[in-house]
């Protein structure tokens, strides 16, 4: 079925106190009484910039002064097919309300969970609560000098998000270590500080030994990927998978992957072998998957802005993040 994609454009508005934006949607139109990020159809001549600042003028009375990328979704409900193209906004002037008569609300982000969405909608919660970059870890020599260069770039790379990735350890090895690690005081709750949250400890294993670890995010190779059979022996956590072309990352949005890593986009000493992507074609991908996507393969932080750019998440990088 190729049926044309509705262009929307739709916006994350956030506040300075970290509070998102949300309308809920008359009963009387399509996906009808969920609530949504304010935002509408691309009309012709119209870029999606355009119509999104048209549209949050009409509907929620706001100035859009600035508006990043955050994320595309292609859709296909049973009845239309929807591209959201989806922007964050936290620049504008003006005080949003419900200008159509619509209910509204501003959400702390921990809480979105509990408002009911349409089903497009996934990606973009989990867009919103994901950090824009992720270190892997390089293979340690200890567990020591491994939770020593956790620390640091968490302490001085702004890294929230850190996946353990140890293949040369035992599984009983990698179990102790993700252990430890996860007791470290760095992952345990918030420092006091508002809005700050713990970084989210990912391991990169077997979703077998991620789920006795009780681990709160599992990242599978592109093979485990593809032997997994259902989402939902790892219901209510994190699911991501390492994939490298269109096929895996269809398998991994079929799946009900949380997100993924795209690799590699440029040469890596890590994998000296793999023919990069390059940006365009890593943009051409991101575009045509619905999911959360971090650019992958010799890159570093201030590849960020291009990566978000070119349709990502943000960017994952082993080296360029260890200090
Ligand atoms: N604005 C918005 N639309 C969404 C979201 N999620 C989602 O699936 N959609 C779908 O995207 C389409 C957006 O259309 P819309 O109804 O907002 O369009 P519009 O403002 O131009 O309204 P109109 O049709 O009354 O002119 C709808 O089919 C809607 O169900 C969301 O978070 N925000
Ligand atoms: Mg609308």
């Amino acid at each position: 079925m190729t049926r044309k994609l509705v262009h929307v454009a739709a916006a994350v508005i956030e506040d300075s106190n970290g509070l998102v934006f949300l309308a809920k949607r008359p009963d009387d139109k399509h996906q009808g009484g969920l609530w949504e990020f304010p935002g509408g159809k691309v009309e012709i001549g119209e870029t999606a910039a355009e119509a999104l600042k048209r549209e949050l003028l009409e509907e929620i009375g706001i100035t859009v002064k600035s508006a990043k990328p955050l994320i595309t979704v292609p859709y296909h409900y049973p009845d239309k097919s929807v591209l959201l193209d989806v922007y964050h906004v936290s620049e504008f002037s003006g005080e949003a309300w419900g200008a159509e008569g619509q209910q509204t609300a501003w959400v702390d982000k921990k809480d979105l969970d509990s408002y009911p969405f349409p089903a497009a909608n996934r990606p973009i919660l989990n867009a919103v609560l994901l950090p824009d970059v992720l270190l892997i870890t390089p293979e340690c020599d200890s567990l020591e000098s491994c939770l020593l260069g956790i620390k640091k770039a968490v302490q001085t790379n702004k890294v929230s998000a850190v996946m353990l990735r140890q293949p040369q350890l035992s599984d009983m090895v990698l179990s102790q270590w993700f252990q430890s690690i996860r007791q470290d005081r760095i992952f345990s709750m918030d420092d006091g500080k508002a809005g700050k949250r713990a970084p989210l400890l990912i391991i990169n294993s077997s979703l077998e030994l991620a789920n006795q670890l009780e681990a709160p995010a599992v990242h599978l190779s592109s093979s485990r990927l593809k032997s997994l059979t259902s989402r939902s022996v790892f219901a209510g956590r994190w699911l991501s998978a390492s994939c490298h072309n269109q096929e895996e990352l269809d398998i991994a949005a079929q799946t009900g992957c949380d997100f993924v890593t795209l690799s590699p986009v440029q040469k890596t000493n890590s994998h000296p072998l793999a023919s990069p992507l390059g940006w365009g074609k890593a943009a051409d991908l991101a575009g045509q998957s619905p999911l959360p996507i971090y650019m992958l393969g010799g890159l570093s932080s201030q590849d960020r802005e291009q990566a978000k750019k070119s349709g990502a998440q943000g960017i994952a990088a082993i080296s360029a993040l260890w200090t």
